[in-house]
């Protein structure tokens, strides 16, 4: 009889089955709400959206636009304030924008933070690079690649990224369209191989720079190991970057090219003094990942920067004529020398101020990621063992309450605005950057040569942001018309008639 009734009212089976799921899972749905109301109270606001994959989809959408991943977070800081949580990619991030506790967790005195990048850019950089090491083995990798940058190597690297840029710049003719962005790309993949593992032209440069490229786009993607997905062919180039590393390192174990000067060579060197057990020995994996997350630290973020830079002094032309005032004065002074000396820099008083405004309106790293190594307190609020923390750089940097009128690019605020804990462009504390001095010189050189070689039109100055990308890229590239400045036949500068160039 049962049976007869289920088949004349099967459609009667369907809505009650869809009914008891729904009220089951809505049953869940409550529970889990309530759940998480009760372990609420004295934690961050904010929402961590759905079950397992929080507002992962949110961020996700972020990184796909054209406002940039970094719209995810001022949304949420705008509505919630200075702490906020979030739930991605299955665990629990804060974000922080406040001063204080910046240098509470940057400089770390009490050890209760470490170190923690999301899964996409741990597993592309991999486990030894010292950007996502934990506290003692950084301390170690830190210790050995701090004597590279030297003075002295910084003199050397300045001669040279002078005479690349030089090179770049000379191929540049009057009224030619150049894409800022992917020339500063060019130019700094160059410097890093060249400066790292001697490795400048050819084929080899040619790999090295496409999979850097690709590298750097699977940074911020769904760590999803299925081919074609960008972060499989992230993990494919990486696999191809280490292989050749490899090969140079087994070249010059084996006594080939030993002669070169490169941070590589000075690696080994110094491994062959220390004993063979020594703890402070790196490893090839050590080192291959290290050259492998210097190549990337120290290119995508130039490369931005520098655009930023020449963007920002395109738009405020009283800071283009007083930049043009001094440059051209240290032009004159260095007449004698071929390429810009570690000297010559020093002397670019206001330049240096353009470089650090830029950075701090750029603000090209955004955030700056932790891990909270156990319970404690910040900003008022609970933090639990084992949450990831960010440091909001970028709102940090646009605080009116710590940079008057954030949002005018005013190089001449600095230092009076050098308020401690405030600019973070390179972070602060143990885990700061180690190529700061380098990122600022190449800025420098490359805006002096720019800057006394060319006057240049913007063909493109819109702002937005390219998909997919980690740190906060112009998606034009920049591009402008050059028009040369050249000197004259009596050696003076002069403007040269821009009749005749296409502009
Ligand atoms: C404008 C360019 C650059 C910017 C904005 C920048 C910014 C940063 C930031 C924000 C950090 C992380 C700080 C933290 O988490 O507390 C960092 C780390 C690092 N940067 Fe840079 N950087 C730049 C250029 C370079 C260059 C040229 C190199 C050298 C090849 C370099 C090498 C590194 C390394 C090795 C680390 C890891 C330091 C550590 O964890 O001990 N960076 N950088």
């Amino acid at each position: 009889m049962i049976f007869q009734l289920v088949k004349e009212h099967s459609y009667m089976c369907y809505y009650v089955g869809f009914l008891l799921v729904f009220l089951s899972c809505l049953k869940v749905w409550t529970l889990w709400c309530k759940k998480n109301k009760c372990n609420s109270v004295g934690i961050p606001p904010g929402n961590r959206g759905l079950p397992f994959i929080g507002e992962t989809l949110h961020f996700m959408a972020a990184i796909n636009s054209t406002k940039g991943v970094y719209e995810f977070v001022r949304v949420r800081r705008l509505r919630y304030g200075n702490c906020f949580k979030t739930k991605l990619f299955g665990e629990t991030h804060v974000f922080i924008s406040s001063k204080e506790s910046a240098k509470v967790i940057l400089r770390n005195e009490g050890g209760k933070f470490s170190k923690k990048y999301i899964k996409s850019i741990s597993e592309i950089l991999g486990p030894d690079s010292l950007l996502c090491a934990a506290e003692q083995h950084h301390k170690l990798i830190r210790s050995r690649l701090f004597s590279l940058f030297s003075v002295h190597s910084l003199s050397s690297f300045v001669q040279l990224f002078d005479q690349l840029v030089i090179e770049t710049t000379n191929t540049w003719t009057c009224g030619s369209l150049v894409i800022i962005q992917d020339e500063a790309f060019k130019l700094a993949c160059k410097a890093m191989c060249k400066m790292l593992i001697s490795i400048e032209s050819g084929h080899e440069l040619e790999a090295m720079q496409k999979n850097v490229a690709l590298v750097s786009e699977a940074m911020l993607s769904l760590p999803l190991r299925i081919p074609w997905t960008r972060f499989n062919k992230g993990l494919q180039a990486r696999k191809r970057i280490m292989d050749i590393l490899e090969k140079v390192i087994n070249e010059r174990r084996g006594g080939s090219a030993t002669s070169r000067v490169d941070f590589l060579q000075q690696l080994l060197t110094n491994d062959n003094k220390l004993e063979k057990d020594e703890v402070t020995r790196l490893t090839d994996k050590e080192i291959k990942d290290n050259i492998l997350t210097m190549i990337i630290a120290g290119q995508d973020t130039i490369a931005i920067a520098m655009t930023w830079m020449i963007k920002f002094v395109d738009e405020n032309q009283e800071v283009l004529n007083e930049l043009k005032k001094e440059q051209v004065q240290i032009e004159e002074k260095c007449r004698g020398n071929v390429y810009l000396t570690l000297e010559a820099l020093s002397e670019m008083q206001y330049a240096s101020k353009v470089v650090k405004e830029a950075l701090r309106m750029a603000s090209v790293v955004q955030w700056l990621p932790r891990l909270a190594l156990e319970d404690c307190e910040i900003e008022g609020f609970k933090i639990k063992k084992g949450w990831n923390i960010n440091i909001d750089a970028r709102s940090i940097h646009h605080d009116p309450t710590i940079h008057r009128d954030p949002d005018v690019f005013n190089p001449s605020r600095f230092p009076n605005e050098s308020k401690p804990n405030s600019f973070l462009a390179f972070g602060i504390g143990g885990r700061m950057c180690l190529g700061k001095n380098m990122a600022e010189a190449m800025m420098l050189v490359f805006l002096h040569r720019l800057i006394t070689n060319f006057k240049w039109k913007v063909i493109d100055s819109d702002s937005s942001i390219q998909k997919s990308a980690l740190f906060t890229k112009l998606k034009s590239g920049y591009p402008v018309r050059l028009i040369s400045v050249k000197e004259d036949d009596t050696n003076k500068k002069t403007m040269i008639n821009v009749t005749g160039c296409v502009i």
